[in-house]
């Protein structure tokens, strides 16, 4: 993989544009954080900001791992037991929180999905009781099977940025691409057609909406989210697996939520090629508190092994950002030029 890994000089440096954040803003929500972001993160070390740069633009690996920040495991305070009860002002992560959004920011915008953790840019990704058995970031029993995030969508964006808070039993995030393989041509031609229905994955869905706030409008504009997903749950659209670059494609899948017709059994075939392709070639990583891991969202799938949870404050704890290079992609589903929320 590709790492960057912070100098202690590097460190003082993020600690002291984060401590004077950190008295300035209470949330990255902030409307004026976020508007602020991009320019803020051009005082991160340079270092930091020169290894992103090369990440972004010559995608020399589908993962890219920020090493050497260092966290205080008793100042973030326990696990909480569900994203609804964290997403406020008041988050002990504060600081952690910043200096993740930063490093993002160096790489494009972060947006937020209407229908995600109530709207917010930044996710809690630890696991709930009563997910888990669940296909969730917030699973824990079950395998999280290899995907591209949010690949139903047409906006998915091209970075997920995942910070480790907490990872006491060293649980690897699984990652995998087409690194090493070639596909015979046959099968990148039909999988670079669409042939492929691939529904929503449950994260999106209407069951796990909770907060609405008092704002009509939003929620007018979050129903109106909400039944375009279930109308994808119920009638998934074929989408192309791959895409881009001839001789090296971009990826689009979660084969968890995909299922090729039996009436076309050639994709179904190549569907099975490259899904035992990137299967045979899965490896993993247990992300360390401090640490952020981006990843290239076009490139690389990800997923997560399964680990017993204990659900008593001490559980794996990591935040999660997605970020957009080109946020006009989605202009017609935002608000406003500048608004983040994609409806
Ligand atoms: N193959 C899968 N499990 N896909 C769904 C991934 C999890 C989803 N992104 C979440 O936020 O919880
Ligand atoms: O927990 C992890 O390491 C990855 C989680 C994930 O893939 C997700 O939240 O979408
Ligand atoms: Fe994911």
């Amino acid at each position: 993989m590709f790492r960057i890994d912070l100098s202690a000089s590097d460190v003082a440096e993020a600690d002291a544009l984060v401590a004077s954040l950190a008295s300035r803003y209470r949330t990255v929500e902030d409307p004026e954080f976020v508007r602020e972001a991009t320019v803020i993160a051009h005082e991160l070390p340079r270092a930091l900001r020169a290894g992103l740069l090369e990440f972004r633009l010559t995608e020399p690996h589908p993962l890219c791992v920020v090493g050497g920040y260092r966290l205080d495991d008793d100042r973030i305070g326990p696990t909480p037991a569900h994203w609804k009860d964290c997403g406020g002002e008041d988050r002990p992560t504060l600081a952690e929180d910043l200096f993740f959004y930063l490093c993002a920011s160096l790489l494009g915008d972060p947006i937020a999905w209407s229908t995600q953790q109530d709207g917010r840019l930044l996710h809690d990704v630890f696991p709930i009781k009563e997910h888990q058995y669940e296909q969730l970031g917030s699973g824990s029993e079950e395998l999280l099977t290899w995907h591209i995030e949010d690949a139903f969508h047409p906006m998915r964006t091209d970075y997920v940025g995942l910070m480790c808070l907490r990872n006491p039993d060293g649980v690897n995030t699984t990652y995998g691409s087409l690194e090493g393989i070639s596909l015979p041509d046959d099968v990148v031609e039909v999988l670079r057609q669409e042939r492929f229905p691939i529904r929503p994955d449950r994260s999106h869905l209407a069951a796990n909406r909770q907060n609405d706030g008092d704002d009509e409008q939003l929620r007018r504009l979050r129903d109106r989210s909400y039944e375009w997903i279930s109308g994808l749950d119920a009638h998934p659209e074929p989408i192309a697996v791959l895409f881009g670059p001839q001789e090296d494609p971009y990826l689009r899948l979660d084969p968890y939520f995909m299922e090729v017709p039996a009436s076309d059994p050639e994709a179904a075939a190549a569907l099975d090629t490259i899904v035992k392709a990137i299967d045979a070639a899965i490896t993993g990583y247990a992300l360390k508190p401090g640490e952020v891991l981006f990843l290239d969202n076009y490139r690389g799938t990800h997923g997560r092994e399964p680990f017993k949870a204990r659900f008593d404050g001490t559980d794996r704890w990591l935040t999660r950002l997605n970020i957009a290079r080109d946020l006009r992609k989605s202009r017609a589903h935002r608000r406003t030029a500048d608004d983040r929320t994609i409806y």
